[in-house]
């Protein structure tokens, strides 16, 4: 048997659509796999009850045949689904990391992507890799064109966690097809920044760095209280705020001294707009972990 420990995870980080992404040090999910005929799931956890058993149906079914390694899968959520914060890729990054191991695979962290990134495919149409890379890598993940670069970096960070599901499919709908030249230029400015920010550990650069005019306000609108979660984050002392994947998580980096009260600012917005929430003082971390 194999245990594994895989991370909850932030994409896109505003100016990083399908690109950008961050490992958390927390939520994770925990996922057992042992040898067997044929592929069996269990689940346990944070939200299980809406997320299907059938192979077919469950992201790691399709990263066990993805592998070609057929197993008994267990898995504790503790990142709730259709939360924002990559709760299919870290089950998807667990199970591969556990599968390689398994059955003797001998795959990097980097060849594990595309297997896992077939999970992300069951629940969202498309093979994206920008959760799963950093659930697998660690760190700061650049996804594009079937390349992965991995950057090490510790920014500290609140990822607030409103009672609402977005699911991804729905999020993607909204998303502008096509953008301004202005509009471009302004992201690329962000995204250099922000990447610079990354290799730096800024946490003032990576937050100037989130400013993006299309996709995220879009998104926005599907998160109620949003905006007021977001001023009340930045006067707290957030260095910026942005929709964390396909929402309804919200994200803000910030300094490590300010990270307790910018999460109390924005459980209070939220709680302000009528919605629950829970905030956790994360930070940018490393990558699924195996357990013997
Ligand atoms: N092992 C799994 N863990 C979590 N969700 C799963 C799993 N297998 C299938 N799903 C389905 O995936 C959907 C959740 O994935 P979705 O991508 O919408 O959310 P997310 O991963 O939290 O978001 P994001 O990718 O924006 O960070 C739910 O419909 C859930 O039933
Ligand atoms: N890049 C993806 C991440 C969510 O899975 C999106 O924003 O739709």
């Amino acid at each position: 048997m194999q245990t594994v420990r895989a991370p909850a995870t932030s994409a896109n980080l505003g100016s990083g659509f399908d690109v950008f992404g961050v490992a958390l040090d927390r939520p994770m999910d925990v996922v057992r796999v042992e040898k067997a005929d044929r592929t069996t799931i269990e689940m346990s956890g944070v939200g299980s009850q809406y997320i299907p058993e059938d192979p077919d149906k469950n992201v790691v079914g399709a990263v066990a045949e993805a592998l070609d390694a057929p197993a008994r899968i267990r898995i504790d959520k503790g990142v709730r689904p259709s939360s924002g914060l990559g709760s299919s890729a870290a089950s998807a990054a667990a199970a591969a990391v556990g599968l390689n191991a398994l059955y003797d695979r001998g795959l990097s962290r980097s060849e594990l992507v595309p297997a896992a990134a077939e999970g992300e495919a069951v629940v969202s149409g498309t093979a994206h890799s920008d959760n799963v890379a950093p659930a697998l890598l660690g760190g700061f993940t650049i996804a594009r064109d079937g390349a992965v670069t991995a950057v090490d970096a510790s920014i500290p960070l609140v990822a607030c966690l409103p009672e609402i599901a977005v699911s991804t499919r729905d999020a993607r709908d909204v998303v502008p097809e096509s953008t301004s030249m202005g509009d471009l230029v302004h992201t690329v400015g962000s995204a250099a920044t922000l990447a610079v920010g990354m290799c730096r550990d800024d946490p003032g650069l990576v937050g100037a760095g989130m400013d993006e005019r299309v996709v995220t306000p879009a998104r926005a609108e599907l998160i109620l209280g949003y905006e007021s979660v977001r001023a009340a984050a930045l006067d707290a002392g957030a260095t910026g705020v942005t929709v964390s994947g396909a929402g309804p998580a919200v994200i803000a980096p910030c300094r490590e001294s300010n990270r307790r009260h910018v999460a109390a600012a924005m459980v209070d917005a939220f709680a302000e707009a009528g919605v629950e929430s829970r905030a956790y003082q994360t930070r940018v971390s490393a990558g699924a972990t195996l357990y013997d």
